[in-house]
């Protein structure tokens, strides 16, 4: 499956938004994948993930679990670890940090693939992976299925991703003109609790 593939999966669902979005971290965008509409249909679901979980035994070899950070990262976690044949496990926020809760655990070694759903400047990810290794496990790699960096963020370990592409961000300070005129959303859960 390639970008475009994964693309047309989005735009078939509804997916590929446009209009004025505050991303995870911050910076705003005229794009947003709502990869929910995505992984709502079970088979739409399924072909990325079996994709993706092809493309980490291509690149790593095979994995003892997978784990990713919750919201968005819990279903395709949980269907590409299904084709991984491996267990699902994910980190959530307590106190603003990403730990292992509910009595998830990983014994000290075991290889890890962190799967996200959407990068943008690979923060979620990082603090995802940090979590890992503190819980002791050895993360083998990271994979998404959308890179929306096109390849330029650096998670420190190898980025599987099975859709990779550049999209436009800004800091809020520095919006042009037309996207500062559209309101604005925030579909993300980092800023949620803050009401
Ligand atoms: O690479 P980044 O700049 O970190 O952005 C990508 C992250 O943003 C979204 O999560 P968000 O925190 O919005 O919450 P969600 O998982 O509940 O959608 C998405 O699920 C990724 O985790
Ligand atoms: O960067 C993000 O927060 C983000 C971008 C995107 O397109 N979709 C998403 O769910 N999160
Ligand atoms: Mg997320």
């Amino acid at each position: 499956m390639n970008t475009e593939d994964v693309l047309n999966e989005f735009r078939d669902a509804g997916a590929l938004r446009e209009g004025h979005f505050v991303l995870s971290s911050g910076l705003h965008s005229p794009v947003f994948l709502q990869k929910n509409l995505v992984f709502m249909d079970g088979a739409r679901c399924e072909r990325l993930c079996k994709a993706l979980a092809e493309k980490i035994i291509a690149t790593v070899g095979p994995v003892d679990a997978a784990i990713s950070p919750a919201v968005g990262g819990i279903i395709p976690g949980y269907e590409t670890a299904k084709h991984l044949n491996v267990r699902s496990m994910y980190v959530e926020r307590e106190g603003g940090e990403f730990k292992l809760r509910r009595g998830f655990s990983v014994e000290p070694g075991e290889k890890i693939v962190m799967v996200e759903d959407i990068v943008t400047t690979g923060l979620s990810s990082r603090e995802c992976i940090a979590a890992i290794q503190k819980a002791g496990g050895h993360v083998v790699a990271a994979a998404c299925i959308v890179d929306r960096s096109g390849g330029k963020v650096d998670v420190g370990v190898p980025l599987i991703a099975l859709a990779s592409m550049e999209v436009p961000a800004y800091p809020a300070d520095a919006l042009p003109p037309e996207l500062a005129a559209l309101p604005v959303e925030d579909p993300g859960s980092r800023r949620l609790s803050k009401g």
